[in-house]
């Protein structure tokens, strides 16, 4: 059996054989790690084509170890002693005790990952804690104390969630010898193994074969230093880490793969800034909260190379278009940070299917593709963050009118036209003083609506018996007078076909939301049958009448200001969501000392945000005084329009049949 190894004269930090294709490279010395688990490469290739001999390929990633402490100890609960072996006291001249002490035991303390530069003998000395790093602040949180002789130190780290503590000694045996360290607990050690131990020889013929044909070069390999091996036991107890970490040591722009093989494909394609993670892909992504890092397990190796992360200033994710594999880019772009992260799109490699990753878009669409969906990488999508391009599509539709109504649908009077359009998921508040013909106006507008573009509308309308709001809109689509009353005026009364049709209309045009018993409807529970009224039956549009009939449960810590700004985003939200004009009316406060002129928006009992909210403000008035002019005249007055396609500030004067409800332009007001 064989396996594949790297040599290179640097050091390990990881390392593990596996029966699938694994490399390693750039390494000196080893030392132990935690298994490699990661191989989504081909494995049937391999032993179907080395059997019955198997071939165990062995991947050793690497690092070039700038630091000068060595691997750092796993976590321990307890007391944490470094190296417990006798160490010969030497025989040392007085004056240079300290130091001598002192050196060996900085050598020990470095073995523990204790950075000694700072520490002076006779003092409390506050260092970085290699166990916890200092958590998320990389605090100093590590106070050790080194004896004045230079000859013993004690440690403990303050974190709470770390209390990594310990003690040693220059040397075992003697005076300074510390009683902490007869309870030191045995920690997990990681082992120091020499390439030689690896017993590496060059890769075989069948295995440069296997490589080329995945378009993988001879030179990529020996690059590398892609070896092979005849054992296969696995490195336990080893330190995770990236796989190829020394290619990108120093580098701004870091990728990402999924694989060891996608990395060497990455580099037939010119990108050597590559690592690949060791432990493959989660079938789905966590919906727990991040783990701190001693408990996030699976993704230690993010941790162990968190420098190396750091000096980059953007991490290109270049997994698996798989789910497992985009998984993995969100668990990295979670930890990462989104806002440094890019994410590769893999091209397509026939009609259908999308290549599956680096070494696919290699092998079917060769190295220049690679390199172009690289380059092409975008940026990492981040929840509530977007570019213009995310809505191109819909800005287009905008653009072509294919959405319909972009500009907004005409109101049916001309004398309007300019003034006030309906656009779908606008939000129009209508105020006017009592009996000024806010309803009727509204009214006569969605039967217009409805005459002109078939929309169809979910009424709340508290104010109205239901029988008395059918005969009023029936009396304005069927141009005739419900009853053979007084205010018919000599006109004809509907005739009973007249009324049936009417009827049937009614029921297509309009969905009532009404509460069935005395209770007064709270605006979520409208804005829910609301939504049902649009799914069920497609309305594009929605009356609420009045504000001041819907139940307002306001709680005790809420101000009126804050209660209307929430309701009315909600009507809004609603609005927007579902494409559905929502018509909201709303009373002014009680006018004192008011002469007859239309009210101000600002009147609006309740709130100022009335007026900052909503689309469309609009102040139905009418004159009462025969002598001041003809009292069938109505103001539209249009006190606010906030998309400029749709309208203007302006008055327009409609002329209002009290027949039959209906409402014409004046054309004299022209
Ligand atoms: N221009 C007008 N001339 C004469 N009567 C009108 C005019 N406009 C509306 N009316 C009549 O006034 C009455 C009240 O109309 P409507 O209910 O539409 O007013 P409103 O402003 O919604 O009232 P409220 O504030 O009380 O809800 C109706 O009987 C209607 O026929």
């Amino acid at each position: 059996m064989s396996s594949i190894f790297v040599s290179q004269n640097m050091r390990f930090r990881y390392h593990h054989a596996l029966i699938v294709p694994f490399f390693s490279m750039n390494t000196q010395t080893l030392s132990n790690s935690t298994p490699f688990s990661n191989l989504k490469k081909p494995l049937s290739f391999l032993t179907h084509r080395f059997q019955p001999k198997r071939t165990i390929f062995t991947v050793f990633c690497s690092k070039k170890r700038n630091s000068k402490y060595p691997p750092l100890p796993l976590k321990t609960n307890g007391y944490h002693g470094a190296s417990q072996a006798k160490v010969p006291k030497p025989v040392y001249l007085e004056e240079n005790k300290l130091e001598m002490q002192f050196g060996v035991l900085k050598k020990k303390l470095e073995v523990v990952g204790i950075d000694t530069e700072i520490c002076v003998p006779g003092q409390y000395n506050h260092l970085l804690c290699p166990e916890c790093q200092g958590g998320d602040a990389g605090e100093k949180s590590l106070s050790i104390y080194v004896a004045p002789d230079g000859g013993s130190a004690v440690w403990v780290c303050f974190r709470a969630k770390c209390g990594w503590k310990g003690s040693t000694q220059a040397f075992a045996g003697s005076s300074s010898h510390s009683t902490t360290m007869n309870q030191v607990v045995p920690v997990k050690k990681k082992r120091e193994i020499k390439e030689e131990d690896l017993q590496l020889e060059p890769l075989c013929n069948e295995l440069v074969a296997y490589f080329a044909e995945r378009l993988i070069s001879n030179e990529t390999l020996q690059r590398n230093g892609v070896k092979q091996r005849k054992y296969d036991d696995q490195e336990a107890n080893t330190e995770k880490i990236f796989y190829g970490l020394d290619d990108i040591v120093g580098k701004s722009d870091v990728i990402i793969v999924e694989g060891e093989m996608d990395k060497l494909a990455l580099e037939e394609a010119g990108f050597r800034n590559c690592v690949s993670v060791p432990d493959g892909a989660p079938p789905s992504v966590s919906s727990k909260e991040l783990p701190p890092r001693d408990q996030d397990t699976k993704y230690q190796y993010l941790w162990n190379c968190k420098d190396e992360l750091k000096q980059a200033s953007r991490i290109i994710l270049a997994t698996d278009g798989d789910p497992p594999g985009q998984a993995l880019a969100e668990e990295l772009a979670r930890r990462i940070g989104k806002e440094k992260c890019w994410r590769v799109r893999w091209p397509k490699k026939g009609k259908i299917d999308d290549c599956k990753d680096a070494n696919e878009v290699l092998m079917y669409l060769g190295a220049n593709a690679l390199k172009e969906a690289i380059e092409n990488a975008e940026l990492y999508p981040i929840r509530g963050l977007f570019n213009f391009r995310d809505y191109f599509d819909e800005i287009d539709a905008y653009y072509h009118r294919t959405l319909g109504y972009e500009v907004g649908l005409s109101t049916g009077w001309n004398n309007l036209n300019g003034l006030y359009n309906v656009v779908p998921g606008e939000l129009t508040i209508v105020t006017g003083v009592p009996n000024s013909g806010k309803s009727e106006w509204i009214d006569a507008l969605l039967c217009n609506l409805n005459h002109i573009a078939g929309w169809k509308f979910a009424l709340c309308s508290m104010e109205n018996k239901v029988r008395e709001h059918a005969r009023k809109l029936l009396e304005k689509h069927v141009r005739k007078p419900f009853f053979n009353e007084r205010y018919a005026e000599q006109v004809e009364r509907m005739s009973v076909e007249e009324y049936e049709q009417g009827k049937r209309w009614l029921n297509d045009t309009f969905h009532l939301i009404r509460c069935e018993d005395d209770a007064l409807p709270n605006v979520k529970w409208v804005l829910d049958l609301a939504k049902a009224a649009v799914l069920r039956h497609g309305v594009r549009g929605l009356v609420i009448d009045p504000y001041n009939e819907l139940d307002h449960q306001r709680p005790p810590n809420q101000t009126e200001t804050e209660y209307v700004s929430q309701m009315l985003t909600l009507i809004k939200r609603f609005a927007q969501h579902h494409g559905c004009h929502v018509w909201f009316v709303a009373h002014p406060r009680q006018l004192h000392n008011w002469v007859g002129s239309p009210p101000n928006l600002y009147d609006i009992s309740g709130s100022a945000h009335f007026i900052n909210k909503c689309d469309n403000g609009i102040v139905i008035h009418r004159n009462r005084d025969p002598e001041a002019g003809p009292v069938d005249q109505v103001q539209v007055c249009i006190r606010k329009v906030r998309n400029k396609v749709a309208g203007t500030i302006g008055e327009a004067v409609l002329l209002y049949n009290r027949v039959t409800g209906e409402y014409v332009d004046d054309d004299s007001k022209r």
